[in-house]
């Protein structure tokens, strides 16, 4: 019997986060092995965790005898070798193309701007100001392409690899408190989602590495 895969995660780390929706969304079952972030100057950065992920990033997945970093590499991974539901459309090159420009502007075009790294080297103050305008800049024009892809999800009915991104980063939007009121498409989109049961077990608050006051 091959070995239960392995997800190296941080509760309300995005990137984790999306890998945790997509295993989920997948039925695949796995263990969680907390990496954590802030402790100790950050568990990631250790010479332990940097022989498994030179970039000391969060996730790392250990899956069918292969050490996998970078979420979106290993959503279309688990996309090419599991069966449904497929996160990337398939055999329609103009809709696939579509999941993917959603999925990039978030997650090329704000998230990286806005994580730890980042923060902690504009330190100090200016670090909530900071998330906040580059989150709520890369929204507008999230806002208008998801006005012209959307149906209940963000392309479309049905859920893709564009939606498993989309999720994390509204949490972040809330954590940096960007007023969603200005963006109604991406509020709807995300709270069909929250209904959802992979988006629900997947979430921060259920992972065993949330502290209890955050639950
Ligand atoms: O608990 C913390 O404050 C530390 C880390 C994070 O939130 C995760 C990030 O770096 C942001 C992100 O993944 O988008």
């Amino acid at each position: 019997m091959a070995a239960k895969p392995v997800l190296y995660s941080y509760f309300r780390s995005s990137c984790s986060w999306r890998v945790r929706i997509a295993l989920a969304l997948k039925g695949i079952d796995y263990e969680t092995k907390p990496v954590h972030l802030l402790q100790d100057g950050g568990e990631q950065n250790t010479d332990n965790y940097r022989e498994l992920n030179p970039q000391c990033e969060v996730p790392t997945l250990e899956i069918d005898g292969q050490t996998m970093t970078q979420s979106m590499s290993i959503i279309e991974y688990l996309d090419e070798t599991r069966g449904p539901p497929f996160l990337l459309p398939q055999g329609d090159p103009i809709k696939k193309q579509k999941v993917r420009a959603i999925s990039q502007a978030i997650a090329c075009g704000i998230q990286p701007i806005q994580n730890l790294r980042v923060l902690q080297y504009v330190g100090g103050e200016k670090k909530a100001e900071w998330g906040h305008y580059w989150i709520e800049r890369g929204f507008k024009g999230l806002e208008q392409l998801l006005q012209g892809t959307a149906g209940r999800y963000c392309i479309g009915d049905e859920i893709t690899m564009a939606d498993v991104v989309l999720v994390p980063q509204v949490y972040n939007a809330n954590r940096f408190k960007v007023d969603m009121s200005a963006f109604p498409t991406i509020s709807r989109i995300n709270a069909a989602l929250l209904e959802v049961e992979a988006f629900k077990v997947a979430s921060p608050s259920e992972q065993p590495d949330c502290p209890p006051e955050l639950r």
